[in-house]
């Protein structure tokens, strides 16, 4: 018996012969095998109607050819899809070929074979949709996914869908096309709809999430895509669509905001006071502008360089493995995240719920810059290492940044930081917490009645300013930047839910 292609013991090894190369060794692991199709080699077409380039003479020999498509790893973290055909001279050994590939890919369990897709079609730069249809639905495809699609109408379409209507039995996992608050709407919608299905309050600040089981994946297509960059190590759509495919999964920390025990939002990346609220504040004037608003209204908060005066209380996380000045970075099957996810295991009562934990409170008092509670790298284009470049996506703590009043040459160095190899945390006026959970009262902030005050704002400024003539008319409040959303109360307590409560399919490579 002759055929071309070697059967190794090794069941992914094979010996290519495409192109004309004759025996060139290629392996390839099976649960990275997207695809496997039958080729009809006399009319020189592939069963889904591409021509395929083969040299005559091995067609003449070898009649009998399957292509297999498969994930092949390209230059800064991008994955793209490849094919590589093999020959044979029997059509019975081609056939047992293609059916133990496919046999072996229906055993892979954690492969999606059904997803709820939604698209936002005015994220980003506005081309959802375009990325989808061309880049994703055809991978999904070729993989035999079928897909549920929505094109959301407006706001917290998806979010509102997910919490109520969808028939979420019927998937496999999620979809989101589109940023950052594409995202937040799956988080809220599943996470909400979780909870509420096991009874569980989400106002209470002590309860306990009950995790989500159903994965959100995520098709980046919006401005910042720091989730989904911090996760897989690129915004490419290709690149997550392969993760999908393949059952990629990686857990990652929610937390949830409360104000005065009334619960706001859950946050996966960044809650920004001062600086990032003040730039979010003012870019969403300019969504007409798309990704650039965010530049524009950088510069323009870089120079107005506004402080706040405040306190912050944080609970700072002692009995874990991790600093955020570590130099190693949190990837997929991260040692750190499994030990410290430990401690939220069912059987671990979070020793920071415990009454001996209660003393471990730190109080801040100051004027800021920003305060950033990083739960993630929040690694995105604009800053590759991110926020806080050693934080983790599932130890169930946040890194707390508090950046202190200074010069505004100084505050640009700092800034500059994020985009180079120093680092942003080693200056005077900058420093940084591991946390379980924080707290945080603007000095004028007068608890329940705050919103009031917020209203009566411009009253109270000018009130601040009579009072300081030389002050330099920083105002009472900024807003809170919760993972792209402006958040309406400036006083807000922040705890990480700890436990990997959610799945996303990809992961960092
Ligand atoms: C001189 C260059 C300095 C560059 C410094 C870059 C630091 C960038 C750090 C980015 C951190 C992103 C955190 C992610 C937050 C997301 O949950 C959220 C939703 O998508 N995105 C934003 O809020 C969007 C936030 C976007 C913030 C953009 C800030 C741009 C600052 C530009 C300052 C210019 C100063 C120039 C002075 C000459
Ligand atoms: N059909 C729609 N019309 C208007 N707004 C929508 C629609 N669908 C979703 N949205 C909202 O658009 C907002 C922004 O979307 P998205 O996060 O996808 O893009 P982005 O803001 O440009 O990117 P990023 O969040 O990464 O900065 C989200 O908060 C979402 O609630
Ligand atoms: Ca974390």
């Amino acid at each position: 018996m002759h055929h071309p292609f070697k059967v190794g013991f090794c069941f992914p090894k094979f010996l290519r012969r495409d192109k004309g190369e004759s025996g060139t060794s290629h392996g390839v692991s099976v649960s990275e095998i997207l695809a496997v199709r039958e080729l009809d080699v006399d009319s020189g077409t592939k069963d889904d109607g591409r021509w395929q380039k083969m040299p005559q003479k091995s067609t003449e020999a070898y009649p009998y050819a399957f292509t297999v498509s498969y994930v092949e790893r390209a230059w800064q973290h991008r994955w793209r899809c490849s094919d590589v055909t093999f020959h044979c001279l029997e059509g019975a050994l081609c056939q047992q070929w293609v059916q133990t590939i496919r046999e072996q890919l229906t055993a892979l369990t954690s492969r999606p074979k059904h997803l709820l897709v939604y698209i936002n079609p005015y994220g980003g730069k506005q081309q959802g949709e375009r990325i989808y249809e061309q880049k994703v639905a055809p991978l999904f495809t070729l993989a035999s996914i079928s897909t549920h699609v929505i094109v959301t109408e407006h706001a917290n379409h998806a979010r509102d869908h997910l919490r109520t209507e969808a028939e979420l039995k019927k998937y496999d996992g999620v979809v989101c096309v589109g940023g950052d608050g594409m995202f937040s709407e799956m988080v809220h919608g599943l996470v909400s709809r979780t909870q509420r299905d096991n009874g569980v309050d989400q106002n209470s600040p002590e309860e306990k999430l009950v995790p989500c089981t159903l994965r959100i994946g995520i098709i980046p297509a919006g401005s910042t895509d720091c989730i989904c960059y911090a996760t897989v190590g690129i915004n490419d759509p290709v690149t997550s669509a392969l993760h999908i495919i393949v059952g990629d999964a990686q857990a990652m920390d929610v937390c949830s905001v409360h104000h005065n025990n009334t619960f706001l939002r859950y946050s996966v990346s960044l809650l920004g006071y001062g600086f990032y609220g003040d730039v979010l504040a003012d870019s969403e004037r300019k969504r007409w502008m798309g990704p650039a608003r965010y530049d524009f209204s950088g510069f323009k908060t870089f120079l107005t360089h506004h402080y706040y005066e405040g306190t912050v209380s944080f609970l700072p996380a002692t009995d874990i493995l991790g600093t955020p000045r570590d130099k190693t970075r949190c990837r997929a099957g991260c040692f750190i995240c499994q030990h410290n996810g430990q401690l939220y295991s069912e059987d671990h009562q979070p020793l920071f719920l415990l009454p001996e934990y209660k003393g471990g409170w730190r109080v801040i008092r100051g004027k800021f810059l920003a305060i950033n509670a990083a739960s993630m790298s929040c690694a995105c284009p604009r800053s590759p290492k991110g926020l806080s470049p050693a934080a983790h996506l599932a130890d169930g703590t946040t890194d707390l940044i508090l950046v202190r009043k200074c010069s505004r040459f100084n505050f640009l160095r700092h800034l500059l930081r994020h985009t180079s190899k120093y680092d942003q945390f080693d200056m005077t006026f900058v420093e940084v917490h591991r946390v379980r959970r924080f707290r945080f009262t603007p000095r004028y902030c007068q608890s329940d009645s705050e919103l009031d005050l917020r209203e009566n704002g411009k009253k109270l400024f000018s009130q601040i300013c009579r009072d300081h003539p030389a002050c330099s008319c920083s105002p009472a409040y900024s807003s809170w930047n919760c993972d792209g959303e402006i958040l309406p109360h400036a006083a807000i307590e922040n705890l990480p839910v700890g436990q990997p409560s959610l799945h996303s399919s990809v992961k960092g490579t």
